[in-house]
């Protein structure tokens, strides 16, 4: 097997289709609705908040929101008021079962839940998806975190709607060094590995350091990118301002960082300070036209052309030996 990440790997162009970038369109079928751009914010408590859940979901952005000190069956509630789509987080305790009951109870549902733990190759998140699957059976659910085909086959089979990969890669992420697991450092490959057993769609969670990035991701089997610090950093994020040497910066921390948790147990998340870049909205506006730029040099019109380019890994012991299909 090969082994590279996002900085090793350049896909090759194919001849052009298009008159125009604006012919190529980079819009995502996810679950039950279509999305602009196959990414979404990390649901991070320092990466979203409300105002951006709402401002994603009214411009046909796909979200998630995060599960830390929030209300969250309140928060369906005010999207659903709203006449928006409700993007949830899970975790596996009774606390969550308690908001799944709820949301059934008040007949609120849910469009998409996303169970969100650490390891989630495990007892806990089949629980979870049962639950969810016999409580709210229209829910869109996205369950991880997992690094290998096996977990991807399993999860899949506990009635997972797609599953999300990524142990370790995250910018905040220190679970590699504190554990010696993970997928950091060769991200993308196992998304390649995990993409090849699925059934259903994969999410690329971390790793993401530029636009270009989300492309290889789709090519290699991802149908949606998570992303945490590309987003982390804008005027909207909910992160605390910090001003340091007379550069603007917001606060990014890990979900599992002594910072989110409040307290010191099971650390594997830090904190990181990312520079101010402007607003979200035209971030987002510049991940689609980039991604309008990848489809064109692909040689195709639709996102799912990625998938068609060759590649070649660069540096190591790979270095410009391969062609690959
Ligand atoms: N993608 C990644 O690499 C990682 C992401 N995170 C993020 O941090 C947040 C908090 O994660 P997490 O601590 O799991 O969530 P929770 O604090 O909600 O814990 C979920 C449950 O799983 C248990 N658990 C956690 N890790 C393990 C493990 N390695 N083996 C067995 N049981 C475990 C916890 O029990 P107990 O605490 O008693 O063990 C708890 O009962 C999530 O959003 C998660 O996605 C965290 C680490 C890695
Ligand atoms: N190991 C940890 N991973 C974490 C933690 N908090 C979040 N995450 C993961 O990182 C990605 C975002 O990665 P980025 O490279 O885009 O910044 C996020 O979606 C989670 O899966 C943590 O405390 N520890």
């Amino acid at each position: 097997m090969d082994i590279f990440d996002y900085d090793n790997i350049q896909l090759l162009p194919r001849q052009c289709r298009v008159n125009s970038r604006s012919e190529c369109d980079p819009s995502i079928e996810f679950g039950p609705r279509r999305f602009k751009i196959p990414a979404v914010p990390a649901n991070m408590k320092t990466v979203i908040d409300e105002p951006i859940a709402r401002y994603l979901a009214a411009n046909e952005y796909f979200y998630v929101m995060h599960r830390f000190d929030l209300d969250t069956v309140a928060f369906a509630r005010r999207m659903r008021e709203a006449g928006l789509y409700v993007s949830i987080s899970l975790g596996v305790q009774k606390a969550d079962d308690a908001i799944v009951e709820q949301l059934a109870a008040e007949g609120l549902g849910a469009d998409y839940i996303t169970i969100d733990i650490a390891h989630g190759h495990s007892d806990a998140v089949q629980r979870q998806i049962a639950h969810i699957k016999q409580r709210l059976p229209q829910a869109f659910v996205i369950a991880g975190n997992v690094g290998t085909p096996e977990a991807v086959l399993d999860l899949e089979r506990w009635g997972a709607d797609a599953t999300k990969v990524g142990i370790g890669p995250g910018k905040v992420c220190i679970t590699r060094m504190k554990t010696g697991f993970g997928t950091g450092g060769w991200q993308l490959s196992a998304v390649k590995w995990c993409a090849r057993v699925a059934s259903k769609p994969i999410v690329a969670d971390g790793g993401i350091r530029h636009h270009g990035d989300i492309a290889k991701s789709i090519r290699f089997g991802a149908s949606m990118v998570m992303i945490g610090s590309l987003f982390a950093g804008h005027e909207e994020s909910p992160g605390e301002t910090v001003i340091e040497g007379g550069q603007r910066y917001k606060a990014y921390f890990g979900s599992a960082s002594d910072f989110n948790k409040g307290e010191r147990r099971h650390v594997e998340g830090k904190r990181i300070l990312e520079p101010i870049k402007g607003h979200l909205a035209d971030t987002l506006v510049e991940m689609r036209e980039d991604l309008q730029s990848s489809i064109s040099y692909a040689g195709g019109k639709s996102l799912m052309d990625l998938r068609k380019v060759n590649y070649v890994i660069l540096g190591g012991n790979n270095a410009g030996e391969h062609l690959f299909m």
